[in-house]
């Protein structure tokens, strides 16, 4: 396929807009938008931060099997309270994040019992957010030390979670001490993120793979602490030949940590089943790992034109540029990512 132009969904680069621009949610999945609001909400205290695994089953099948006759939807504040502190709450509905989307639907309650989750659904379904809202739901901001680790195979990436992570952990009105968040990453100097794991950890670590497996390997900072382990793209992780050795040695030291969690999230698991019993052998997940997966139910809107454009590869560049001279959409985004590891 050396002739084609090839988008490969590993980065999004999203010009003119920024990740909460109402146009994006109404092209991500309209329905958010036509559900009508849930009439129910959890009895749960919504300071409670010490979770029951039985009571949150039992909230949550009741939950099911009342709304099994409503037409009505649970909105992200009444699934996630009790769990997730109200100021983040409070921040998610400012930014206008009310319903859930799907795989927020699905996934939330079990991860809120603590069981580890492959989040298996398509790229802007919402799961970044979802993996967010666990891990506020988790750490302890009074607590100095590294809650939760959020692997990404690359530094854009890593900057785009970073920034959603510190605009909901943002200073609130609310009087609570906020947390704090770090992004490790691959191209940065690693001399300052030293002292500043050392001195004052935050709760949250946002990191790519090597940058990470080198304060690890000088132990500036340990697993020990770390509740929750997040691997971000994972089939990328997995795919990358410079990455793989160091992400199965960092979940392996991970399996060993007590009260530990695991979340790996993707828009596409290849073999997925073969996936989650590789994770079971090696003992990176325990045995009841849940596979959520949500498949794209909604055709593609008619508004949208699909299109293929064949050309050399050498001049894949030059015609992106080309097309986005012609069509000078006001805004665009751009899958781009390395076809193999030499090329650059
Ligand atoms: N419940 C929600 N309501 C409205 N918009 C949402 C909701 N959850 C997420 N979004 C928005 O949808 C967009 C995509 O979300 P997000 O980046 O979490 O998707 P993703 O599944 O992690 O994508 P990727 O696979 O590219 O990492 C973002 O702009 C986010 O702000």
């Amino acid at each position: 396929m050396a002739s084609q132009l090839l988008f490969v969904p590993h980065l999004a680069l999203i010009p003119k807009a920024s990740p909460f621009h109402p146009s994006l949610f109404s092209t991500i999945n309209p329905s958010f938008f036509h559900s009508t609001s849930a009439k129910r909400a959890l009895k749960s205290s919504s300071d409670s931060r010490i979770i029951n695994l039985k009571a949150v089953a039992d909230t949550f099948s009741e939950i099911e099997s009342n709304s099994a006759n409503e037409t009505t939807a649970l909105t992200l504040r009444e699934i996630c309270q009790g769990f997730v502190p109200e100021h983040i709450l409070h921040r998610i509905e400012e930014i206008g994040f009310v319903l859930p989307t799907e795989i927020q639907k699905e996934a939330l309650p079990t991860l809120f019992t603590g069981r580890d989750c492959i989040l298996h659904a398509q790229t802007g379904s919402g799961k970044t957010l979802t993996y967010l809202l666990h891990i506020f739901s988790l750490i302890n901001p009074q607590r100095s030390s590294v809650q939760a680790v959020i692997v990404v195979p690359t530094r854009e990436l890593g900057m785009q979670v970073t920034k959603v992570a510190r605009m909901l952990a943002a200073k609130s009105d609310f009087d609570v001490k906020g947390c704090t968040v770090m992004a490790l990453l691959d191209g940065g100097t690693l001399r300052r993120h030293k002292s500043w794991l050392k001195a004052e950890p935050p709760a949250i670590l946002v990191a790519t793979v090597a940058s990470l497996c080198h304060m690890l390997e000088k132990h500036i900072f340990r697993l020990d602490s770390v509740r929750v382990l997040v691997l971000d793209e994972v089939d990328f992780l997995f795919y990358s030949s410079k990455q793989v050795g160091s992400v199965r040695k960092l979940l392996t030291s991970f399996s060993s940590c007590d009260k530990r969690q695991t979340v790996f999230a993707s828009a596409s698991i290849p073999q997925h089943k073969h996936f989650v019993h590789d994770c079971i052998q090696q003992k990176w997940t325990k045995r009841d790992v849940v596979h959520v997966h949500v498949s794209a139910i909604m055709p593609m809107p008619l508004c949208l034109l699909h299109r293929f454009v064949m050309c050399q590869k050498t001049n894949k560049h030059q015609m992106l540029l080309a097309l986005l001279e012609s069509d000078a959409p006001e805004s665009a985004i751009i899958f781009v990512g390395e076809q193999s590891e030499n090329e650059h």
